[in-house]
């Protein structure tokens, strides 16, 4: 069976699949009104799921990443990681999480198959914190990220996305946590999406302002292995963590885009910005129709273009990352 690659030789060994698009938080640069419900919405089930997981691990996936909205909503979350994690072929089972229920349910998810965790913290400031997220819940995440790295992942990255006049003085805090800890610390560039025009215009931050700082004080970048995808890591003699920047205003970011997404509702986004999703929910309802999925997987991968038009103010069909895990 061929592996999904497109016109511009990338290959496609990742998959982001979100299960819900519901979210507890109110970050202020992704739903800062908080979720809104737009009828019943009908998320894949645990059947569709393991359908869609089959397919994509016949055609090269190994790697998936559980995202949401708040994946760990999900009543069955628990079950949606054993089931990718049991299939033979899917390598690594990862997810995104703002960490409101990690203190408790670490080595439950670990357990069940759960193998990487990124956990959301846009700031070390407590009160920050409760500014940018709209939740005073700083030390329960806290606290989850330590039950994490005691559960025994194998990674635990933190994400922070750089925000002007809010978060951008946390940079030497963050550092200090890192040295002791072995935390993937990864700073994100904040994105232009559909509903965050003025937000963007206010807040955009450049990750090159803090790669160099980081090269002036003795970080140096790593060599990037086809796993990193778009990011770029650095790492310190002195640290026991590290730091990945996610740049994707810089020029040939998207060269090594090596992830595809699914929605909550079965849709197929071959980018984080493309202009609609490619449904797959009418060839996720029986194994039987595996071959067909997989025919329009190739057929679409056709479609995916070399790059995101965000220079331009293009953010396609993307109104918030909640809709589409990030
Ligand atoms: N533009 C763009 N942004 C991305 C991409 N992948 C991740 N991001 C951004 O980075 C955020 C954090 O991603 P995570 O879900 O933590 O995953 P990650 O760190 O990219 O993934 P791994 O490489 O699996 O660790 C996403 O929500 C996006 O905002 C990408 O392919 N393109
Ligand atoms: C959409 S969330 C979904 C998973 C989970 N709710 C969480 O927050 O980790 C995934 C990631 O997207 C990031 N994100 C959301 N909106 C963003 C934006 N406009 N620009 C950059 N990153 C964004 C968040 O910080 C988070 O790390
Ligand atoms: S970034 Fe994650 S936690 Fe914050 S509002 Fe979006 S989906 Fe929810
Ligand atoms: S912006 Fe689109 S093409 Fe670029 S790395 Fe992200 S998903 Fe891939």
């Amino acid at each position: 069976m061929s592996l999904l690659q497109d016109d511009f030789g990338r290959k496609f060994q990742y998959l982001r699949m979100s299960v819900t698009d519901v979210c507890n938080f109110k970050c202020s640069y992704c739903l800062p009104d908080g979720y809104r419900p737009d009828g019943k919405p009908k998320f894949l089930n645990l059947n569709e799921i393991e359908n869609l997981i089959s397919a994509f691990a016949k055609v090269g996936t190994r790697k998936v990443r559980i995202t949401g909205g708040e994946p760990t909503l999900r009543k069955d979350f628990t079950d949606i990681v054993r089931l990718v994690a049991d299939h033979q072929d899917i390598r690594t089972v990862a997810t995104t999480t703002n960490g409101y229920r990690l203190a408790q349910h670490a080595k439950e998810w670990y357990d069940a198959g759960l193998r990487r965790i990124n956990v959301s913290v846009d700031s070390l400031d407590p009160r920050m914190f409760y500014q940018i997220t709209g939740e005073n819940k700083f030390d329960e995440v806290m606290r989850g990220i330590d039950a994490a790295l005691e559960a025994g992942f194998e990674r635990v990255k933190v994400n922070a996305v750089l925000l002007k006049d809010l978060n951008d003085k946390d940079l030497p805090a963050f550092l200090n946590w890192i040295k002791g800890t072995p935390i993937d610390l990864r700073f994100i560039e904040l994105m232009e999406t559909g509903l965050g025009h003025d937000y963007f215009k206010a807040h955009h931050l450049a990750g090159a302002d803090i790669r160099a700082q980081l090269l002036q004080s003795g970080w140096s970048k790593d060599i990037s292995s086809s796993e990193d995808g778009p990011a770029q890591n650095f790492s310190h003699p002195d640290y026991q963590g590290r730091i990945g920047l996610i740049m994707p205003y810089e020029q040939n970011f998207c060269a090594s885009c090596n992830r595809l997404r699914v929605s909550a509702k079965g849709k197929l986004h071959l980018c984080l910005f493309t202009e609609s999703g490619v449904d797959l929910r009418d060839l996720l309802q029986s194994p039987e129709q595996q071959g067909e999925l997989i025919e329009r997987l190739h057929q679409q991968l056709h479609n995916k273009k070399e790059t995101h038009y965000l220079h331009q103010g293009v953010t396609g069909v993307t109104q918030h990352l909640a809709s589409i895990g990030g």
